[in-house]
């Protein structure tokens, strides 16, 4: 991301990642790059701050400072938006007619349908209030009103860890991007139990359409049915699951707190339109357009950028409490 401002230097973001199974390789890299020569602090956020500290001590003589991962979250979210005008999107059908309106002939929840979508760019300026919806390995669900006031209103364990985890079962893949490669070219039809395929058509009477998955995975009670489902196919039903069953709670959260904007982010949305397209559609349709899902371009970044504007925050404050003035530019003392 270019043209930031942080710690009074203007530059460019660079972001990297990692997974944390790969720790101990990034903790030798650093040894062996000597990086605590140059820095003694690491700002850290999430789990992994607390479940690797004693590593990073040990192994290369680093402090981690910790952050918590849900006001890094926020911090990094509003910085980043602030930041770069076309960090929100959403995804919308090319003619923008709200998805309720469509005529029943041609439903905007099928496959081709979906692949219309268009990325479209948003402005989120005046963001509050907004349901922040973190799909990482589980699913964290917060009421945003503003910047430091906010509330996880729910959350669930079923979030992107059971998508990669049950996908690696079902199909044998080995990485997050083979699942969503697969599920790519797959079909949840043959899998889930559609409402046509227990009303014959849609079940006009409560708004349910021929199309809408009736039961997860129903499809596979038979051993026919299982004998001849792909492991595409499987890999979609998997992503069509976990992803609905998000947007469904998302949206019961946001009626609930009478908020229209929901802004979905976390890795699992990483190289995962298809995931963001079904989440647009079910704002939009559960909530007959009173809904909106959000997206945001750097999708699984905010908590690193949130520990970063803390380290900002600190050394204001304690060039603050030394000079009564804010700092020069050049980096803190305490942390290196
Ligand atoms: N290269 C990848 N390897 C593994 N998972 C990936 C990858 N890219 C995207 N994902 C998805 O991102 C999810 C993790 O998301 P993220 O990194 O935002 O969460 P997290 O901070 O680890 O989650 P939590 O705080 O719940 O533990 C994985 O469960 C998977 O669905
Ligand atoms: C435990 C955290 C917050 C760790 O990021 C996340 O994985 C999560 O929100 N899990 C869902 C827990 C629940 O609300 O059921």
């Amino acid at each position: 991301m270019e043209n930031v401002r942080i710690r009074g230097r203007r530059g460019t973001l660079h972001f990297i990642r990692f997974p944390t199974s790969e720790v101990g390789a990034f903790l030798q890299l650093a040894r062996s790059k000597g990086m605590a020569d140059l820095v003694n602090t690491i700002y850290a956020t999430g789990g992994g701050a607390y479940k690797f500290e004693e590593d990073f001590i040990k192994e290369v003589n680093m402090r981690l400072a910790k952050l918590d991962e849900l006001d890094a979250l926020i911090a990094g979210v509003l910085f980043v938006d602030a930041m770069n005008s076309q960090e929100c999107y959403y995804w919308a059908p090319p003619d923008e007619v709200p998805v309720h309106q469509h005529p029943a002939d041609s439903p905007p929840y099928s496959e081709a349908a979906l692949s219309l979508y268009v990325r479209k760019p948003f402005d989120f300026s005046r963001p509050y209030p907004f349901l922040l919806v973190n799909i990482g390995s589980g699913v964290s669900m917060l009421v945003v009103n503003a910047p430091t006031d906010y509330y996880r209103v729910s959350g669930t364990s079923l979030g992107g860890g059971t998508f990669l985890g049950l996908c690696c079962l079902l199909t044998g893949c080995s990485s997050f991007e083979e699942a969503i490669s697969l599920a790519a070219s797959g079909d949840n039809t043959t899998v889930d139990k559609l409402v046509r395929d227990i009303y014959g058509g849609d079940y006009a009477r409560f708004g349910l359409p021929a199309d809408l998955v009736a039961s997860s995975f129903g499809q596979m009670s038979t051993a026919e049915r299982r004998a001849k489902v792909s492991r595409e196919d499987l890999a979609r039903a998997t992503l069509v699951t976990i992803t609905n069953n998000i947007g469904s709670i998302a949206r019961l959260c946001a009626s609930n707190e009478n908020i229209e904007r929901v802004v979905f982010c976390g890795n699992f949305l990483r190289v995962n339109p298809l995931s963001m397209k079904l989440l647009s559609y079910a704002m939009s349709y559960w909530s007959r357009g009173a809904l909106k899902a959000l997206f945001l371009e750097h999708e699984g970044y905010f908590g690193a950028v949130g520990c970063l504007l803390h380290l900002d925050m600190k050394q204001k404050n304690e060039s603050l409490s030394r000079h009564g003035t804010p700092p020069t530019g050049e980096p803190g003392h305490a942390d290196r």
